[in-house]
């Protein structure tokens, strides 16, 4: 069986979440013993993939589980928007660090290194790749290179507003034209996460809503602020 025939199986016997765990930068959480112990916690607790930002981050969560690691590297670069593994080296890296899946930004935004580039680097190491897109045409554009998982991660983060909810009509007409859609973004609940699957997402990636524990902070306060009695 390959590595995508057994993903494929996994995600289906286990319902496909996935879990991001990137810390909120510079938090007191920001550490990679703390990014391993919750990417541990995440795969005891039925994560079937894990999402993780950095190469000692990475090295760190291989090291103690099993489940395919899906690593990218963020960078804050002067003349382009792309953050999410934008170079070769970046692909290297973390191949090297021992990602199973390397996401790139699939956006069709000005960019340092081309997609395809990503992608080529991405197969002579012989991993799956996964284009973080925030448009249809995107998510068509890097399917037709062969790019095995889509995700709804950019969606929202390309303009000047983000939405509260997550785009589930992008996870439709992803999946829809034949995508294994990844949905990530903004599944704050438990309830959001399944809508994606209802509308044919192959999984969902939470990370906000289970590891950035400021977030989760900030969501009951303005509850809480928000309250009358
Ligand atoms: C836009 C962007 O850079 N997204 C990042 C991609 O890795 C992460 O900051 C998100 O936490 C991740 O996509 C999961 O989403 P959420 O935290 O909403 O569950």
């Amino acid at each position: 069986m390959s590595f995508l025939d057994e993903l494929d199986a996994n995600v289906k016997a286990r319902g496909g979440l996935i879990v991001s765990c990137q810390p909120v930068p510079h938090s007191p959480l920001d550490k990679p013993e703390i990014v391993a112990a919750m990417a541990l916690a995440a795969e005891q607790a039925g994560a079937v993939a894990l999402r993780i930002e950095g190469i000692e981050n990475l090295r760190a969560v291989r090291a103690v589980v099993s489940v395919p690691v899906i690593g990218i590297v963020k960078r804050d670069l002067p003349d382009t928007p792309v953050r999410i593994t934008p170079w070769l080296e970046d692909v290297d890296a973390l191949a090297e660090a021992g990602a199973s899946i390397i996401a790139f930004d699939g956006t069709q935004r000005p960019r340092p290194v081309p997609v395809e580039a990503l992608l080529a680097r991405i197969r002579h190491h012989q991993l799956i790749a996964m284009a973080d897109c925030a448009s249809e045409q995107d998510g068509l554009y890097c399917r037709q290179l062969g790019v095995e998982l889509i995700g709804t991660t950019l969606s929202g983060y390309t303009s000047d507003v983000t939405p509260v909810e997550p785009d589930l009509a992008l996870v439709s007409t992803l999946s829809q034209a034949g995508c294994r859609v990844v949905a990530e973004g903004r599944y704050n609940s438990p309830a959001l996460a399944a809508q994606a699957i209802e509308h044919g997402a192959w999984a969902v990636t939470v990370g906000s809503a289970i590891t950035r524990l400021e977030h989760i902070c900030q969501w009951y306060r303005d509850a809480l602020q928000g309250a009358t009695k």
